[in-house]
C-alpha cells in the first residue's frame, strides 16, 4: 500500500481546476493547521477544515501543527476528517487524546518533529493509526528532505512490526521522486507531498509516478 496526500498548503489557488485535479487524483486531502506558536507559521482554523470536508473529493488527513491540542484536535474529528494528527510533543495527554479520536471515528496519528525521538512514544504505537515522521522541521512547504530521519521510520517499522500492529507510517517534508522511494524503503507507506506534486506539469501523473515509486516497498 502507498497512499499519496497532496498538501494543501502547497497549492497554487491561483489554477484551482489544476488544484482541485491534484487532489482527486490522491488518496487523501493533507491539510496542515499552524497556530503560530508550535510552530512559526499561520494557516487555517477549524472553520475551513469543515468547509474541505465537505467540498473534498478525497477523505480529509488533518496534520495538526499547533499547541494544546488536546483541546482542539477532537472538534477536527467532529468536523469530519478521516484522520487527525497531533504533535507528541505538544500533547498533553496523548493516550487519552487518541482514544477520544477514534471514539469519535477518526483515525488517530502521531506526529515527531524530525529531532524527537521515537523512543519515548513506542508503547503509544498501539493507541495510533498512523505515526507522522516528519521529514522537514514542521512549518513551510519546498524544503528538503532530512535524511537522517531515515533510521527513525526504519525504527519505528520494526517496532510496528514487532508488536504485531497496523500503525501506517507517514512522512511529510521535500517527498519528491528524488526521496520517496527511500523513505518507503525504510517503512513509510504514506506520503505527503507539496512542492513534488504542485510543481509538476501535470499533477495527476506526477501522483501516479509516485505512488508506484512508493509501491514498489510494501508494508
Ligand atoms: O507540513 C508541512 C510543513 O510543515 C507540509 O505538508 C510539507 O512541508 C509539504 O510540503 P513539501 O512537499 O513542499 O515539503
Amino acid at each position: 500500500m502507498a497512499l499519496i496526500s497532496p498538501s494543501i498548503l502547497s497549492a497554487d489557488f491561483t489554477n484551482l481546476e489544476r488544484d482541485l485535479q491534484a487532489i482527486s487524483s490522491a488518496d487523501y486531502a493533507h491539510v496542515d493547521v499552524m497556530d503560530n506558536h508550535f510552530v512559526p507559521n499561520l494557516t487555517i482554523g477549524l472553520p475551513v477544515v469543515e468547509r474541505i470536508v465537505e467540498v473534498s473529493p478525497v477523505p480529509v488527513d488533518v496534520h495538526l501543527m499547533i499547541e494544546d491540542p488536546d483541546r482542539w484536535a477532537p472538534g477536527f474529528a467532529e468536523a469530519g476528517a478521516q484522520s487527525v494528527t497531533f504533535h507528541a510533543e505538544a500533547a498533553s495527554a496523548p493516550v487519552r487524546l487518541a482514544r477520544e479520536l477514534r471514539r469519535l471515528g477518526a483515525r488517530a496519528g502521531m506526529a515527531l518533529r524530525p529531532a524527537t525521538p521515537l523512543e519515548g512514544f513506542v508503547d503509544l504505537l498501539g493507541e495510533i493509526d498512523m505515526l507522522l515522521v516528519m521529514t522537514v522541521e514542521p512549518g513551510f512547504g519546498g524544503q528538503s528532505f532530512i535524511e537522517g530521519t531515515l533510521p527513525k521510520i526504519r525504527r519505528a517499522r520494526q517496532a510496528i512490526s514487532d508488536a504485531d500492529l497496523d500503525v501506517w507510517i507517514q512522512v511529510d517534508g521535500g517527498v519528491s521522486r528524488s526521496t520517496i522511494e527511500r523513505a518507503a524503503e525504510a517503512g513509510a507507506n504514506v506520503f505527503v507531498a507539496g512542492s513534488a506534486v504542485y510543481g509538476a506539469q501535470d499533477v495527476a501523473s506526477e501522483i501516479e509516478v509516485l505512488r508506484s515509486m512508493a509501491g514498489a516497498h510494501r508494508h
